[in-house]
């Protein structure tokens, strides 16, 4: 077919390709959750209902891009690993970015009802941005992870003690978070542990490992029987699985000899 005049406008789009032979890294975050979080009645300060659709939503997304052979999520956010030598679309940046956020957010919306329960009406479309980043050395992409899973611990320690202060039933009046905030100012760790032992006698290491460690999604190739035949034999093809666990990430065991092993050779 004829081109039109109007065809030359095509020359001026840019592709940014991602460097090739490097491990690629997406997160991708949700979009003004502080609000959205409140609006939807999340549970403070972890609600296991939205953690759990946040990860169905990423399961979504790494059975329907094989490339992607690890992913991690806590809170609002998702960070996705690509095979070092993957050539999905080419290795083309906005490509591959605005697909997996596009991939997740869809997900996280078809999941809604069935994560969140029927009374939690989803009053407006949720939206989460995503980048992209090259990491050279499997030492980076360890760092990388650790530093997510890392943020998880220490958020989520701030944020336990400071809703257990916050909604102390003992407390009349209930304290500020203005007074929570005062409190919990240049606090270390082993004093925000001690303040959850002592006045709530909560052990920290106790808490659901979903909540401290985050969650950590791998494959596993497993035997999947796909049909019978006429003699009654079950024939088995092998599958991968995404499977999701709540592990230390950030130790050397997991890419050793744990589930992470392999996955940056
Ligand atoms: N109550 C509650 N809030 C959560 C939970 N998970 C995430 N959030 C909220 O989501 C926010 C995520 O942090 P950010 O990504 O820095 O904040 P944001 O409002 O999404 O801002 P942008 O990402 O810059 O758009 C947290 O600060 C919480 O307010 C949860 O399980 N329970
Ligand atoms: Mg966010």
């Amino acid at each position: 077919m004829a081109k039109s005049k109007y065809e030359y406008v095509k020359h001026f789009e840019q592709h940014q390709t991602l460097l090739r032979n490097t491990y690629v890294v997406i997160r991708v975050d949700g979009h003004g959750f502080h609000r959205f979080s409140q609006e939807h009645n999340f549970e403070k300060p972890n609600d296991l209902r939205a953690l759990h659709l946040a990860n169905e939503a990423a399961k979504g997304v790494m059975t329907d891009i094989q490339d992607i052979v690890l992913a991690y999520g806590e809170s609002d956010e998702y960070s996705f690993l690509l095979r070092r030598d993957s050539t999905l679309f080419k290795r083309r940046e906005a490509k591959i970015v605005s697909t997996i956020a596009s991939l997740f957010t869809s997900y996280y919306v078809v999941n809604w009802f069935k994560f969140m329960g029927d009374s939690t009406l989803l009053r407006y479309p949720p939206s989460f941005d995503a980048r992209a980043v090259c990491y050279p050395t499997a030492e980076n992409v360890r760092d990388y992870f650790s530093w997510r899973q890392a943020d998880c611990h220490i958020n989520n320690l701030y944020n336990t003690t400071f809703w257990a202060l916050v909604q102390d039933p003992t407390k009349n009046p209930p304290m500020t978070t203005t007074q929570a905030q005062a409190i919990l100012k240049d606090t270390t760790s082993a004093s925000k542990n001690e303040i959850l032992f002592k006045q709530f006698n909560i052990n920290y290491n106790t808490l659901p490992e979903i909540f401290r460690k985050g969650s950590v999604l791998f494959r596993r190739k497993m035997m999947v029987p796909v049909k019978e035949t006429e003699q009654g034999n079950v024939i088995e093809r092998e599958k991968s699985i995404v499977h999701i666990a709540h592990v230390d990430i950030i130790a050397d065991e997991f890419w050793l000899t744990g589930d992470g092993k392999g996955i940056l050779e």
